[in-house]
């Protein structure tokens, strides 16, 4: 399976790792992936044989850029270069979220599925904002749209909800989606971190976003509660139909207040339907011991669908990490392979 990957960045170089690391297991189901092109924001790499993936781990160990790798490499090499040559049958978009725009992901995406070329995706900004019509223009072109990375990273939410929910109406989703925010608040609550402390841990193990407002404003919550409800509850919704409250102005006075009451306080994304209507909210909120996503904690994530026919699914755990994102994409890499394409 030819693939090129566009963004070098933390899920990017952790792909290539897992993809050297997994070649054997991939193997054994004939899945024998070839990363023909890398590219990030200066150009990149384009080898239709075949990148040298322990070299190219080298290259990143060393810090540097695409555009310098011995073989293949040049500065300025685009996407229209690589999609010209005529080579790729998957393309894998890991460039950071823009929540206002989408791009740069939306038109690579695009560029891509217009070629003919199967998508996968960590990138939540191309997702939440064009999700149907990117979606449609894969099945036009015949061709498949994985998302599975975008709604919590290795937390099997959107992928969960698509297949094994399929056939029921979901009438609520509850999520704890971001592992920065769930992590800071229990440093803070367990080693008395500051706020600032337990943020500047989050960054260096690179779970949080490039921009990580989008993380503690409650932004990368509302996205990814966004995507569940469009994709799985078949609704257009905008990021500005979900009222957001970030984690900013929480002190310890407020989180020894929810543990003295027995409770733990936690960023939630709730969608729900009252009076036919959608109503999306993001905000902390104290969750007791029995409520589904009381047990979510550290870097891990949660969701909580209630259903017509299938009852309620709780799905728990997929703490947020380079390598579980890395994981997630290889999982939608391995699903796309599984279903006969590539
Ligand atoms: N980190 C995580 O745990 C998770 C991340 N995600 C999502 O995965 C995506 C990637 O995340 P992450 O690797 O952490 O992000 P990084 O910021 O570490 O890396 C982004 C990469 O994209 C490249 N890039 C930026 N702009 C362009 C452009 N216009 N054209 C080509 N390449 C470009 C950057 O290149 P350069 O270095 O040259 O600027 C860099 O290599 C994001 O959308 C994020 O939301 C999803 C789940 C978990
Ligand atoms: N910043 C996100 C990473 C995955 O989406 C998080 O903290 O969960």
């Amino acid at each position: 399976m030819r693939i090129g990957i566009i963004g070098n960045g933390g899920v990017g170089k952790a792909l290539i790792a897992l993809i050297h690391e997994k070649k054997e297991k991939l193997a054994k189901e004939g899945l024998h992936p070839l990363l023909c092109a890398q590219l990030d924001s200066t150009g990149g790499i384009y080898d239709v044989e075949g990148i040298d993936l322990k070299q190219l781990m080298h290259h990143n160990d060393k810090k540097e850029p695409l555009k310098d790798f011995p073989k293949g490499g040049s500065a300025g090499l685009s996407i229209d270069d690589v999609l010209e040559e005529n080579c790729l049958e998957v393309l894998i978009e890991l460039t950071p979220t823009n929540k206002e725009t989408g791009e740069p992901g939306i038109r690579y995406i695009t560029k891509a599925l217009e070629s003919g070329v199967h998508v996968i995706t960590a990138n939540k900004g191309p997702v939440m904002i064009a999700y149907h019509s990117l979606k449609t223009l894969a099945n036009q072109k015949k061709r498949q749209f994985w998302i599975g990375c975008t709604t919590g990273g290795a937390l099997p939410a959107i992928n969960g909800g698509l297949i094994d929910l399929a056939g029921a109406e979901i009438t609520s989703i509850t999520g704890v989606l971001n592992g920065t925010t769930n992590y800071i608040l229990e440093e803070m609550k367990s080693r008395g971190c500051t706020y600032l402390e337990a943020l500047q841990k989050a960054q260096k193990d690179g779970i949080a976003e490039t921009d990580p407002s989008l993380d503690v404003e409650g932004w990368d919550t509302a996205a990814k509660l966004l995507i569940l409800t469009n994709v799985l509850m078949d609704q257009s919704k905008q990021l500005s139909d979900i009222k957001v409250k970030g984690i900013t102005e929480i002190d310890q006075a407020e989180i020894g207040k929810a543990t003295s009451e027995g409770g733990k306080l936690k960023l939630v994304g709730r969608t729900r339907i009252e009076k036919e209507k959608i109503l999306m909210t993001v905000q902390p909120e104290t969750l007791y011991p029995e409520d589904f996503l009381f047990q979510v904690d550290g870097k891990n994530k949660g969701v909580h669908y209630t259903t017509d026919t299938l009852g309620d699914i709780a799905i728990l755990g997929g703490a947020s990490g380079l390598s579980a994102a890395a994981a997630a994409v290889l999982r939608d890499l391995v699903n796309l392979h599984r279903s006969g394409c590539g």
